[in-house]
């Protein structure tokens, strides 16, 4: 049986539905995301062969890109975040990646962090557009769920919406490598809360590998549902709602001998936008643990401390 509840999105996004059965998916999202903070998301609209087509195009990146073209990818001084990325560490945990961005309008050199422009690997020739339709999509559907979360909380869609309306989305490929060694090493990711509102997560098949810590400081596995995405709340997301929605803790410890591919799609708050409570506080008093955070800011500060610095793996 799945750890997280299997939410049917369909129902709020058909235009056939009444009011009452999107409200219920409302519902069901919000009570997940004061929960756990993570859910499986079926119903969600993206077409199957899109999942499958950008899976197999990140597989077949690891599985063939040379070291040099790999290399020609990498991660460019100033920007630091857009292109190929490789870890080898033991306190990072081991894992390559290509992270692509929302484009920046008018983006010129010096860049700033994330601010510069996507590498693009050039075999096959439809990387690019297979990802860009994927990221349209990711977008819509992105806005979709604020629009239900807006709903289950009662708060203005418009101004939900308009945080979001240009979202700096990130779509990461990584590859965990295969452990070849019976003594185990440290591949995957370390523990951390991931910073934006919501990541939508598609993987190979592999299970065993995601972890998620449960209120009792235990860690759980999130093996993948096929057809579905396994979504979770970031930080932004847990600040808007004043910590009622909650970004929980989560990390990869990936000790299969076969490698691993995972694709997460973090649906961001715009570059500027300013995230603070939506909610009063349940006690009517404020504290000033939650003040509101410009997502750039938060952004920076995320990549300056990049994810498995503070890597917890079992011995
Ligand atoms: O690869 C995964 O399953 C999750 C990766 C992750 O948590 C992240 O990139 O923030
Ligand atoms: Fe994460």
């Amino acid at each position: 049986m799945a750890s997280f509840p299997v939410i049917d999105f369909a129902p709020f996004s058909s235009p056939t539905s009444t009011s009452l059965e999107r409200h219920a998916v409302a519902i069901n999202l919000d009570e997940a995301c004061r929960n756990s903070g993570f859910f499986y998301l079926k119903g969600h609209g993206v077409p199957q062969d899109m999942l499958d087509t950008i899976r197999s195009r990140a597989i077949d990146f690891f599985r063939t890109a040379s070291d040099s073209e790999k290399q020609s990818l990498a991660l460019k001084p100033g920007d630091n975040a857009r292109g190929y990325v490789k870890h080898d560490d033991p306190d990072k945990g081991s894992h390559e990646a290509l992270d692509f961005y929302r484009p920046v309008e008018d983006c010129c050199e010096p860049f700033g962090i994330g601010q510069g422009i996507n590498q693009w690997p050039t075999k096959p020739d439809d990387f690019l557009s297979v990802v860009e339709a994927y990221t349209d999509q990711m977008e819509a559907l992105g806005k979709t769920v604020i629009e239900a979360l807006a709903l289950a909380l009662g708060v203005d869609t418009k101004l939900f919406l308009s945080r979001v309306d240009k979202p700096f989305w990130q779509l990461r490929m990584v590859c965990y490598p295969g452990q070849t060694s019976v003594v185990r090493t440290k591949a995957g990711i370390g523990e951390h809360t991931d910073y934006g509102i919501l990541t939508f997560l598609l993987t190979d098949a592999t299970k065993r590998s995601l972890q998620v810590q449960g209120i009792d400081g235990e860690w759980v596995y999130a093996d993948p549902i096929e057809g579905c995405f396994l979504c979770n709340i970031g930080d932004m997301l847990a600040e808007w709602t004043r910590g009622t929605y909650k970004s929980t803790a989560h990390r990869v410890v990936h000790t299969s001998n076969s490698p691993r591919v995972s694709i997460p799609f973090f649906f961001d708050p715009n570059w500027d936008a300013y995230i603070e409570p939506v909610l009063p506080p349940a006690d009517g008093i404020l504290d000033d643990k939650h003040v509101g955070v410009r997502y750039r800011d938060k952004y920076i500060e995320a990549i300056e401390q990049p994810l498995g610095n503070t890597a917890a793996f079992p011995a």
